[in-house]
């Protein structure tokens, strides 16, 4: 299958989540970054869920799944250990709602890719299903290799680059933008040393 990678933006859309245990959390944590409606729908659900329920980060209708729960949903995660209700879940989903079957079976609208976060910065890895355990493997290779302090750095590059746009066009505008490459920059973000970079882009702006 060739899959189509996107970045949604789910703001207040309606998340439903049919299913409680261990894979249901991942989906919602996964979620949690997001300010989408999230809600489950099963008999019982992980202590984690149960926690995020007491926050009021999740809404939790604590029974089986039926077609109604669907009503206002963008997204739909499949997510129970039976193929019996997945195929429910299925079947009550519009084609206008995008399906994701934690069993890979049936319909298949998205799968998950594995997510390493740094603020703005996301990196996202998949196999197209062929091996989960070699994603997750990949993921934590990339969050070693891709430390805490790229979210001050990538926060640092966007920011920079608004200045520029704002001040320059053409070539001058292409040069900036290269050189806020500049390696340098990293390793100053790494070290905490966010004041240099500030230094260096106002010297740059010629401010
Ligand atoms: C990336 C990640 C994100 C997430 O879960 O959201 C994710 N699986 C993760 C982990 C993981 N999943 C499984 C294991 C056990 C080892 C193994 O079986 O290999 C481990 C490893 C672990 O947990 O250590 C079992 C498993 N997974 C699927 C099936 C069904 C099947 O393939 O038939 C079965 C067999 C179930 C059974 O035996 O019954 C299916 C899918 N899992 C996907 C995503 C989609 C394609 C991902 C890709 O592109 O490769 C897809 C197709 C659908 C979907 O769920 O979207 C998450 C990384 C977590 C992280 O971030 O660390
Ligand atoms: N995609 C992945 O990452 C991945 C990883 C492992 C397993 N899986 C698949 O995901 C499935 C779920 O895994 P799990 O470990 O969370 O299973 P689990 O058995 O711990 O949890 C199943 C959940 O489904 C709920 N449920 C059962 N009947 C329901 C109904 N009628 N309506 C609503 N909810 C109902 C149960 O209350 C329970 O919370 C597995 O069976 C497997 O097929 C996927």
């Amino acid at each position: 299958m060739n899959y189509f990678p996107l970045l949604l933006n789910i703001d207040y859309k309606t998340v439903v989540v049919v299913g409680g245990g261990p894979v249901a959390r991942q989906k919602v944590e996964a979620l949690l970054p997001t300010k989408a409606n999230i809600v489950v729908v099963s008999p019982m659900i992980t202590e984690e869920l149960a926690e995020y329920v007491e926050q009021q980060l999740v809404k939790w209708k604590k029974k089986g799944f039926e077609p109604h729960d669907l009503d206002d949903a963008a997204l739909v995660f499949a997510v129970t250990n039976s193929k019996e209700v997945n195929d429910m879940v299925e079947e009550a989903t519009q084609h206008w709602q995008l399906l994701s079957r934690a069993d890979a079976k049936g319909r298949v609208d998205f799968i998950n890719p594995a997510v390493v976060r740094r603020g703005d910065f996301i990196l996202t890895v998949s196999t197209s299903g062929a091996s989960p355990r070699f994603t997750r493997q990949v993921k934590s290779e990339l969050a070693q290799q891709y430390g805490d302090y790229y979210e001050q750095y990538v926060a640092f590059l966007g920011q920079a680059r608004q200045q520029i746009l704002a001040k320059f066009d053409g070539e001058q505008k292409k040069q900036l933008l290269i050189d806020l490459l500049e390696p340098q920059l990293l390793e100053w973000v790494k070290e905490g040393r966010l004041d240099d970079c500030e230094k260096w882009l106002q010297q740059r702006l010629g401010e």
